[in-house]
């Protein structure tokens, strides 16, 4: 029998990408119940029609909660009976929280606080949250909240495990390929109406992780997390010129413009920094970062001293298995959403031959 087995799980920020991708996973598992926490009404909505639609023996465990993570009272609502939660809810565009930092502040540090005091307070047994490889060595508002969340939960974590009811872990995560607001979608959109594709700089480089993988990391994460626990996938990355290649060979070429790095972006990721590589725990597809579990008395440490293996570089979106145009035509052919875009195409085609 699986944990999950008749159990209640909470996911923040539901009705994103990773909400949706979590539902199809679990829906028609043996889990009791599945409750969405989001802002967005009309998301909702869509997302109830959709699974009416294509779910009609499964939709009824799946139960909505308007509510903003900024609000303390909201969580604590939807709270009762919770057993498990996935917390996906964030700001994340790095230009727009470039502009509004301190709404990226409310949302991905209060937020995530309010959210982890409301688990520890009804004794949720196990919380997940996402962060962000922006989040290692973080130059721009969105990095900086996200570095913030993550102390945020470790903090959280070492209260919970004294009290030893909840246990509260984290992932980080590379570029989620085709998700909502992310470039994929823009250049396929772009080639559709046939204008060139913008390109910020050919020679910037993204981990690339498709929404399945990264619903596997949180259920890695899941099945395996000791308290503080923060876990990366180990992932292969492209530069921006190679994969706008890649969208071009599946959607045609409509030509290319470099439009120039926007606000607060890196030429490269960090998935994993120095110090955290010297301690992760190799687990084959993953790595495990395990939390600093010393107190505030670091006297007792300095006597039996601490050995560190060394290690000099991070783990980067540049150091990484870099893919070639090939390489990122397969990746890209493993999400749902090119497949569905070539799919329409296909279609298309069909209809105008008549066929
Ligand atoms: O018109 C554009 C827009 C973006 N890019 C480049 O494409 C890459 C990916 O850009 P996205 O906007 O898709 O993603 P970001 O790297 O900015 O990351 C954001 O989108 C991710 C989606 O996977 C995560 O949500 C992440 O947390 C969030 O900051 C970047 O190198 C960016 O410079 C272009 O070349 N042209």
């Amino acid at each position: 029998m699986s944990a999950l087995h008749g159990a209640t799980l909470l996911i923040t920020g539901g009705t994103g990408s990773f909400g949706h991708t979590v539902l199809k996973h679990f829906l028609t598992t043996d889990i009791g119940e599945i409750r969405i926490f989001s802002r967005d009404e009309k998301k909702q909505d869509d997302m109830r029609h959709e699974l009416q639609r294509d779910y009609p023996e499964y939709y009824k465990k799946v139960k909505f909660y308007i509510g903003d993570v900024r609000s303390q009272q909201a969580l604590r609502d939807a709270m009762p009976g919770v057993d498990y939660i996935f917390h996906a809810a964030a700001l994340k565009q790095v230009p727009s929280c470039e502009f509004f930092p301190m709404e990226a502040v409310r949302t991905n540090v209060e937020g995530t606080d309010h959210m982890l005091h409301a688990a520890i307070e009804v004794g949720v047994k196990k919380v997940v949250c996402l962060s962000t490889d922006k989040a290692a060595y973080p130059i721009n508002a969105m990095g900086i909240s996200k570095a913030m969340m993550e102390h945020v939960i470790s903090a959280n974590a070492r209260v919970a495990a004294e009290r030893g009811d909840t246990v509260i872990c984290c992932t980080r995560y590379g570029n989620v390929m085709c998700s909502r607001g992310s470039v994929i979608p823009l250049f396929v959109d772009q080639i559709r109406s046939g204008r060139p594709v913008t390109i910020t700089n050919p020679n910037m480089t993204r981990f690339l992780m498709n929404l399945d993988e990264a619903v596997d990391l949180v259920q890695f994460a899941f099945e395996h997390a000791n308290p503080g626990d923060l876990f990366i996938q180990k992932a292969d990355a492209s530069t921006i010129g190679i994969l706008a290649k890649a969208v071009q060979r599946l959607f045609g070429d409509s030509g290319t413009k470099v439009i120039g790095t926007r606000h607060g972006e890196k030429l490269f990721e960090t998935l994993m920094t120095v110090e955290e590589r010297a301690r992760a725990e190799d687990m084959g597809k993953y790595y495990r970062i395990s939390a600093d579990n010393r107190d505030l008395n670091y006297d007792k440490y300095f006597i039996d001293g601490q050995v560190h293996q060394e290690e000099n570089e991070p783990y980067t979106s540049h150091n990484t298995n870099r893919l070639d145009v090939e390489g990122t035509v397969r990746k890209l052919l493993t999400t749902d959403f090119v497949k569905a875009e070539l799919g329409k195409i296909e279609n298309g085609s069909r209809r105008a031959a008549g066929v």
